[in-house]
């Protein structure tokens, strides 16, 4: 059992219910809870909600919940082109990573319920998403060094909205959740009571929907490692194999082994081209992102693409100041964030050094880990090719920052200090 566990909490109702239930659990365990805020800055109402988390978890630690309280108010703002609510999200998982790794929790607890996941289905449906889409939130998902879950996404909306009565719990509304503007809102206004009213089942019919897509993407996403097994990987994909297989397995084998390759996402129209004009094929050559595809010998093989600048050796930068540093170089841009906890200090930042892995390079996770091999954390963590893409960041010889995988957590700064996060965004991606 962890000695410690996170609640990522907005104030709102859902996970103001998920902190008290969790810390009431924790209490009889002998395990502490980091309630974890992040203001956005965005509405002016956004301190509002941080002080009346803050009293709140004062007045029950005060009654004897194991509480502790963390905030993280954001530095920077979207840049241009991108949306704000995918940049808030983005630097919300960013800061609360962080702030999990400064309390040393590895566990990061959210409040989503079934009536979101089954919001989150319709909304992925009405985008044309697959299947993988439809899965919409994982119960559990590792990211960022961080086991993030999701306790109550089979529990009804009503039921935590009880929890909240019998507890006479108060919370904060979040004025733009009436804004017309966003598709949730839309959906939860307009469409939801009319669907509810035709089809009274429909949130755990949907949700349920859901668990079966996020099963029946994992059975496929097995069958798919298991091709690739055999279609061989680095020296090629043996196309006369891949031909074998049957029709239904070919284009998601070669979705897999595109993903697992490119620099940047696979656009389905690429895996479609693919798998019309593959079989059959002696000699070819396809245009991808960041090179080419070509087939020789029955073996398609990835191309990189020479980059129009010289690939980027070694260089130094000052990065001890918010804001995106765009680096054309590297085809994307670093995002500095000031933080007050969880981030590398302002001081080592301000000389880094930027350059590619070389190999042998040790990097640690979590405060609780062990340093291990770069190459082997990237492994055990699935991330894909393209999301390694950026450069890695070192501050007087020690290694602070890699892409895809975010600080190491042998620098991070005591709280209080000057301090940034950073990640990694690859144009287009
Ligand atoms: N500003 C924030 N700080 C910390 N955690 C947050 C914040 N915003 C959202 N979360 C976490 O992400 C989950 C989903 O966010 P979402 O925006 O759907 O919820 P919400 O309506 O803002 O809040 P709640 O779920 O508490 O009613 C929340 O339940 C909470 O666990």
């Amino acid at each position: 059992m962890p000695a410690a566990v996170a609640v990522a909490a907005s104030g709102g109702r859902d996970s103001t219910a998920l902190l008290h239930a969790t810390a009431r659990a924790a209490r009889a365990h002998g395990i502490q809870v980091h309630a974890l805020h992040v203001h956005h800055g965005l509405v002016p109402s956004a301190d509002a909600w941080l002080e009346h988390l803050r009293t709140q978890c004062a007045r029950w630690a005060r009654a004897g919940l194991p509480l502790h309280f963390h905030a993280t108010r954001l530095g920077g703002a979207p840049q241009r082109g991108d949306s704000i609510e995918a940049w808030a999200r983005r630097e919300r998982y960013a800061a609360l990573a962080a702030m999990a790794h400064a309390a040393g929790c590895g566990l990061v607890l959210l409040a989503q319920h079934r009536r979101d996941q089954a919001e989150t289905l319709l909304l992925q449906a009405l985008r044309g998403g697959g299947l993988q889409a439809l899965a919409a939130m994982p119960a559990r998902a590792e990211r960022d060094g961080i086991v993030w879950v999701r306790p109550w996404l089979e529990q009804p909306r009503e039921a935590i909205e009880a929890y909240l009565r019998r507890h006479r719990l108060r919370w904060v509304d979040d004025e733009s959740n009436d804004d017309g503007a966003y598709a949730r809102n839309r959906l939860r206004h307009a469409v939801w009571p009319a669907l509810v009213a035709a089809f009274p089942d429909a949130e755990a019919q949907l949700a349920a929907a859901a668990r079966r897509s996020a099963e029946d993407v994992a059975a496929l996403q097995a069958g798919v490692e298991a091709d690739l097994a055999t279609l061989g990987g680095e020296g090629g994909l043996d196309t006369a194999a891949w031909t074998e297989l049957p029709a239904a397995r070919r284009t998601a084998a070669l979705r897999g082994w595109l993903r697992a390759l490119l620099p940047l996402p696979v656009p389905d129209t690429l895996v479609r081209r693919l798998a019309t004009e593959l079989p059959g094929a002696q000699a070819a050559r396809w245009p991808a992102p960041g090179g080419e595809l070509r087939l020789h010998d029955g073996r398609l093989r990835f191309a990189a693409s020479a980059p129009e600048i010289p690939p980027p050796g070694e260089s130094t930068l000052d990065l001890a100041h918010a804001g995106c540093h765009h680096l054309p170089g590297w085809g994307g841009c670093l995002d500095v964030v000031a933080v007050g906890e969880g981030g590398v200090a302002a001081a080592r930042l301000r000389r880094a050094t930027l350059r590619p892995r070389r190999g042998g390079e040790q990097f640690q996770l979590g405060a609780r880990t062990l340093p291990r091999c770069l190459k082997k954390q990237y492994q055990a963590r699935r991330i894909p090719a393209w999301a390694r893409g950026g450069p890695l960041v070192f501050g007087d010889g020690q290694l602070l920052f890699a892409p895809g995988l975010g600080l190491d957590a042998r620098c991070i700064a005591p709280p209080g200090e000057p301090q940034f996060t950073l990640h990694w965004h690859t144009d287009g991606a």
